[in-house]
């Protein structure tokens, strides 16, 4: 290896990062040192020599011969559960310590960060630091890589602006708006839907018009070719675009997609069954085989293609609403010449008694190969099955059996999670858990970095880092309020328009417009020259917290929330305190998940004959910690729901996790609560109607259901509140498919509904457990004092750790306090049950 060059790659960082230094150096003198993770103890020089036996150790027939692979492109197609994750890293570790293949020459795509932290982790455990050379990350994050090294092939700048969903709908009202769009007739929504399905389709804004049907389409092909307009001007690409673009920028230059071809040898992908067309096409430009025959120049013959793993399960496709086709997974053999497919189908992950259950959904959908998996784990404990009264009741079924679980030593709250249909059904379960004071917490909704003050921060390092984003700017233009009205908003944007440029740069050229008022061009003026200053920080390479932090006072955004009375805006204050942390801990490069993605470029554990600075400078720059407010954005934009999952190693009991089926998708764990399975909530209203739709709900069955390792519960609620009249929900189809000798229905109706119809009813009750809710769930600590408490006062909780009591309210048993964890979040809790400690 060229040392010289490695020697500058490490010393560049070391300038880089600070606080990482000591790490650097460390990890020049031992390979196997952890640039991010702890590096305390001391380690042997030298891993010892690669253990193969060790590895294929626990792996079943199948799953040894997809780890031991060798050549065409496989596809893994297994149920749920059959290890075809744990295949995956098992493979990764196998061609590194193995066939002795470069870590950096490897890219492994999961659907989520976690999951792909997961993954890192493991290989991590089985080859040490050599994993980090790899790229473990999401299509959209592989994409943002490639694009910020070769988008200027296409005209924008690399600083580009990445819109999410909240960002793009902005824009697409303001398009809407712009274009006279009656918003009766075309729903935001919809118009977004469409644009959307078309990048899914690889279908650009020029070519859309073959897809137009109909007069209305007529207007969203209009929309979408304005609103990519203005992306563009915007320097700013959506989600989808990501995917698009690296695949346009891959067929548009047959060269670059050549580097990258020779770059990763090994490609892998999980969840294969959600992939969508354009994420397809993006494999096929990456390891296609035929492509070389297509346009290869003779002087230019590709190399042999990168060998491809995919593994998947077509009963487990839940994203045909973002794109996704069963159709890949399905036509896989047909589409990579050569391929060759490996079938799992023992599960190790659950027993018996759920397997049938989840195989007696499934197999109502109609033409899937029949695959039945099967365990030998045995039967374990009947599935429990519960109807409540409502949703009150039903959140109140779910705590008191994960409290009696958690007292039983049966499963602690991180080993349990309740699982809903909607991101809305969680609410009955935070009002019950903070009632009783059971520790939690939900993943997705409304997620930190959607709160107002924090996308209101986030626009302002936008802005500063790419000052084409029109929609940041303008976001933040008068805010906090600085007398910038509507009037000479209006005025710049028409100058915008005319001058063909970005509201930003219009910004700057305010001396053009006539009649703008003096107060206003003074303060527009002073807008900019705040702008210009920092950009000028990001210019000299200043880290992201330090910006973020000179942003916030500077723009008088922390004094106007100093100044204010609202108790809200308290909170809001301490939620940008800890998005400073947030920035901290990133430019510390310690502690953050993308932070942990990037792999470091340890040069010590290259092969002698690689040069490190060449391979990486091939997929845009060297991947070391990068503190730049650019990076910082990015990180914060990849952002994903499954980021929020607690992790489950800690020691201590842990919080219960509530999520949605969707985000579940990959995980598992000792206890499971699916709720709400009712016809009209799951599956859900939409699909009672469309047998498509329907399928795609029965395989979102499926995927929940066995998520559960040792319990399974289902419950439904006989009313449920709803927009107006509450409504009467027939149960579930999907729990009428499941055999009623797999499940211990502990009430079978509603004490409501039984009442209603006769008391004779109420016989079919089973003993004793309908009256649960009638009574205290169990004996409490209610000798236990009850700190008074008042805002100010400082706490500590077990679980949730140091927190700070924002508001009280109540008095004795009905005793209150709103406190606010940090990253744990604000929770109200009852102080007659939480164990809560005044400092
Ligand atoms: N051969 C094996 N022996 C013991 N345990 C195994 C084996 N293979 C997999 N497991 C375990 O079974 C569980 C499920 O494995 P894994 O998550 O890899 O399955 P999967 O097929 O990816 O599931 P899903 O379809 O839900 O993504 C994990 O806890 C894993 O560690
Ligand atoms: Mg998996």
């Amino acid at each position: 290896m060229n040392s010289s060059n490695s020697a500058a790659a490490a010393d560049t960082r070391i300038d880089a990062v600070a606080s990482a230094a000591e790490e650097v150096a460390r990890a020049m003198g031992d390979v196997q040192d952890d640039l991010f993770g702890a590096v305390a103890e001391p380690r042997p020089k030298r891993k010892p020599k690669f253990d193969l036996e060790a590895l294929l150790d626990g792996l079943n027939p199948p799953q040894r011969q997809a780890v031991l692979h060798d050549g065409g492109p496989v596809v893994v197609v297994a149920g749920a559960g059959s290890g075809k994750t744990r295949v995956l890293t098992r493979r990764i570790a196998y061609l590194v310590g193995e066939r002795k293949v470069h870590p950096g020459s490897i890219l492994a795509i999961t659907f989520t960060n976690k999951a792909a932290a997961e993954m890192r982790h493991r290989v991590m455990d089985l080859v040490g630091n050599r994993a980090k050379l790899m790229w473990v990350s999401t299509f959209h994050s592989a994409c943002v890589r490639i694009l910020r090294a070769e988008i200027s092939r296409f005209g924008m700048n690399r600083t580009f602006s990445i819109y999410d969903d909240a960002d793009s709908k902005r824009l697409m009202q303001l398009v809407a708006r712009d274009l006279d769009l009656d918003p009766k007739r075309f729903g935001v929504r919809t118009i977004m839907n469409w644009v959307s399905n078309c990048k899914n389709d690889l279908v650009d804004h020029d070519s859309a018009r073959a897809r137009v049907n109909g007069p209305d389409e007529e207007r969203f092909l209009e929309a979408y070719q304005e609103y990519q307009r203005r992306l563009v001007a915007a320097n700013a690409l959506d989600f989808d675009d990501l995917i698009m673009t690296t695949v346009h920028l891959f067929q548009a230059f047959p060269e670059v997609r050549e580097q990258y071809r020779r770059r990763f040898r090994h490609v892998l992908v999980d969840e294969y069954q959600d992939t969508n067309h354009a994420q397809y096409a993006l494999i096929r430009e990456l390891c296609g085989s035929e492509l070389a025959a297509q346009d290869g120049r003779p002087e230019q013959r590709e190399a042999d293609p990168p060998e491809l793993m995919v593994v998947g399960d077509s009963d487990q496709s839940i994203y045909a609403f973002r794109g996704a086709t069963i159709r890949n997974i399905l036509d896989f053999e047909s589409d990579f010449a050569g391929a060759s497919t490996i079938v799992l189908d023992q599960n190790y992950r659950s027993t018996q008694t759920v397997l049938n259950a989840a195989n007696a959904v499934i197999t109502k959908n109609e033409g899937r190969p029949d695959k039945r998996l099967w365990t030998d784990a045995g039967d374990g404990d009947l599935i429990v099955g519960y109807v409540a009264d409502s949703e009150h009741d039903e959140a109140q079924f779910v705590a008191g059996e994960i409290d009696k679980l958690s007292d039983d030593g049966k499963s602690r709250y991180a080993d349990c999670a309740v699982f809903y249909r909607t991101n809305a059904q969680s609410r009955p379960f935070e009002e019950v858990f903070i009632r009783v004071g059971l520790p939690y917490k939900v993943v997705g909704g409304v997620r930190f970095y959607e709160r107002r003050e924090v996308r209101d921060a986030i626009a302002y390092l936008r802005a500063i880092n790419n000052r084409d984003d029109d929609v940041s700017v303008r976001r933040i233009l008068n805010v906090p309020r600085r007398g910038i009205g509507d009037r000479a908003e209006g005025a710049v944007e028409e100058l915008a328009r005319e001058k063909r440029i970005s509201f930003g740069e219009a910004l700057r050229r305010i001396d053009e417009i006539n009649g703008l008022a003096t107060r206003s061009a003074k303060q527009l003026r002073l807008f900019v020259d705040f702008l210009d200053a920092h950009e000028k920080m990001v210019a000299e390479g200043q880290p992201a917290d330090q910006i973020l932090t000179s942003v916030l006072t500077e723009s008088g955004y922390l004094a106007e929330l100093q100044g204010s009375t609202d108790p809200q805006d308290e909170t809001r204050m301490e939620n940008l305190v800890e998005l400073v942390a947030v920035a901290r801990e990133f430019v510390a490069g310690t502690v953050g998940v993308e932070a942990e993605l990037e792999p470091a470029a340890l040069p010590g554990a290259l092969p002698d004959d690689f040069d490190i600075t060449a391979e990486l400078d091939l997929a845009g720059g060297a991947p070391e910690p990068d503190p730049s407010l650019g990076a910082f954005l990015e990180r914060v934009a990849l952002v994903a729901d499954s980021d929020q999952i607690p992790s489950n190693d800690a020691d201590d009991a842990g919080v219960v996790t509530l999520m949605t089926l969707h985000t579940a998708k990959g995980l598992e764990f000792d206890t499971v609560f699916l709720t709400g399975l009712e016809d009209g909530v799951f599956p859900h209203q939409r699909s009672l109607t469309d047998q498509v739709e329907l399928a795609e709900e029965r395989r979102l069955a499926y995927v929940g259901l066995t998520r559960a390792r040792k319990r399974l519960y289902l419950s439904r609620a006989a009313v449920r509140a709803a927009w107006g009249a509450p409504q009467h929900n027939p149960p579930s189809r999907f729990l009428g498919d499941i055999p009623d000798r797999l499940v211990d229905w502990r009430r079978t109706e509603s004490a409501l509904t039984s009442w209603r119809n006769s008391s004779a009813t109420s016989s079919r009750q089973s003993s004793g457990r309908q009256s649960w809710n009638s009574q205290p769930s169990r004996p409490r600590p209610t000798e236990r004092e009850i700190p008074s408490l008042a805002a100010g006062d400082k706490v500590l909780h077990p679980t949730f750790g140091l927190g700070k009591v924002v508001a009280t309210s109540g008095a004795d048993d009905n005793a209150k306090a709103d406190v606010d964890f940090g990253s744990a979040g604000l929770k109200r809790l009852a102080l007659r049950y939480a164990p809560l400690q005044k400092l």
